[in-house]
């Protein structure tokens, strides 16, 4: 790949990791699990920006209880394929008091970004945490925590589309990518 790809070039050397069609399915799914889970707690439901936006759009509708909704955002990634430091740009809520929280996000790679918002959430009096991940990935450490709730576990790729980034691009494809091998 060349240091600066243009957006198309990049596409062109990319391939589909799975449908829209099935993606629906797999988050149809996880709303059925979450609900028999959560649907009786009035979690408060955060999302994680920015890679989680269109994950949560499709969920969110298909969850069939009360619920509070609001967003985090840190990053690790920044424009690159290699994560570093998180940077808090909007932290958790303050006000979680025995609240049961469900945390949204797009992928669970190496796990510190999930972790470091469990860690806040909870210092914040949160009574419970949940996860739910579109995609765990295989990777070839132990992670410092598991998603309770997981759609689809894909190969150590990066992947992009559906809310995730490549270079800061293609946030907006309908559907998972990874660059071809
Ligand atoms: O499990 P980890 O290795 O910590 O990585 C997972 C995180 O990385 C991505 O965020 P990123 O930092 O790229 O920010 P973005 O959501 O704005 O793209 C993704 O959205 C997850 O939040
Ligand atoms: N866009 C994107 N962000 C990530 N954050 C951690 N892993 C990934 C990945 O594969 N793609």
């Amino acid at each position: 790949m060349a240091e600066n790809p243009t957006p198309q070039h990049i596409l062109e050397q990319s391939e589909q990791l799975c449908t829209a069609q099935e993606l629906a399915g797999i988050i149809g799914k996880m709303a059925q699990d979450i609900a028999k889970t959560l649907s009786d707690q009035c979690p408060v439901v955060l999302c994680v920006m920015n890679g989680a936006v269109i994950f949560t759009g499709h969920l969110l509708p298909q969850l069939n209880f009360p619920l509070h909704f609001s967003y985090v955002h840190g990053t690790r990634y920044h424009e690159t394929t290699q994560g570093g430091e998180l940077d808090w740009k909007v932290a958790p809520p303050d006000d979680l008091k025995d609240r049961v929280v469900l945390v949204l996000d797009d992928v669970l790679d190496e796990g510190w970004t999930l972790a470091a918002i469990r860690e806040r959430v909870m210092k914040n009096g949160a009574r419970a945490f949940y996860s739910a991940v579109l995609v765990d990935k295989v990777i070839a450490r132990d992670k410092p925590l598991q998603a309770d709730f997981a759609g689809i576990t894909l190969p150590d790729r990066y992947i992009f589309g559906f809310g995730m980034d490549i270079h800061g691009m293609w946030r907006n494809l309908p559907t998972i990518y990874a660059l071809k091998q």
